[in-house]
């Protein structure tokens, strides 16, 4: 297999999965290079059923093997908000600096130890006339009192990891490719990778 789809809209999650993907000689298209896919509603409760959707709605409308990402951030301050949320916490329009701006607010005076949270991510593979494949994974981390950095997307400028003494923003891309959410679950499809795509999926 030379080519595979994500179905996102995300520029940011486009490029990480571009580079994860890289390494197995794999191209990486997104609904970015298909202008014409309708968005997909995101009515699920759990990552997994948002991921599961939008997997399923676009393999049907492409009639090819399609990989959906849905993911967010869970802070147990917020009991676990903004979760499937994350993307428009802050409204309708998505805006990452609203989201982080409100975010830092609702932990206003919340000490450093208590502001744990984690991110999840949950990937859905639909192959034409195959069952769903969904695996999930997360990274733990804390919610930063102000914003550093300038890589990664979305709220990775808040995210401090106290291992390493930065914010996911402050990595590099290969060193958020080395630990995040969305790396872990792609190492998990990785273990299923050649079952999955096996006879029927496969594209060329
Ligand atoms: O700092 C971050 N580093 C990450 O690695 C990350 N992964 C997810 N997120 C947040 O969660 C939303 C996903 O929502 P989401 O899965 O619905 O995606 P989305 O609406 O942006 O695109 P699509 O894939 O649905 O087209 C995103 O917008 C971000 O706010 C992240 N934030
Ligand atoms: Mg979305």
């Amino acid at each position: 297999m030379k080519e595979i789809i994500i179905a996102t809209k995300n520029a940011g999650k486009a490029r990480e999965f571009a580079a994860l993907f890289a390494k197995r000689g794999i191209e990486v298209k997104s609904l970015l290079d298909f202008p014409d896919v309708p968005d997909v509603e995101e009515t699920g409760s759990t990552f997994a059923e948002n991921a599961k959707l939008k997997a399923e709605a676009v393999c049907q409308r492409l009639q090819r093997p399609v990989i959906a990402d849905d993911s967010g951030l869970a802070v147990d301050a917020l009991g676990g908000r903004p979760g499937v949320h994350s993307a428009r916490y802050a409204g309708e329009d998505k805006n990452d600096a609203r989201n982080i701006a409100k975010l830092l607010h609702e932990l206003d005076g919340v000490p450093m130890e208590k502001r744990t949270a984690r991110f999840h991510c949950a990937l859905a593979v639909a192959i034409p006339g195959r069952p769903t494949v969904i695996v999930e994974a997360t990274c733990d981390g804390y919610i930063a009192e102000a914003p550093r950095g300038e890589g990664g997307f979305g709220y990775d400028p808040v995210f401090y990891l106290p291992e390493r003494g930065k914010t996911m923003a402050e990595f590099s891309p290969e060193e958020k490719n080395a630990i995040s959410h969305r790396a872990k679950a792609l190492a998990k499809l990785n273990e299923q990778w050649d079952e999955i795509m096996a006879e029927k999926g496969r594209t060329e």
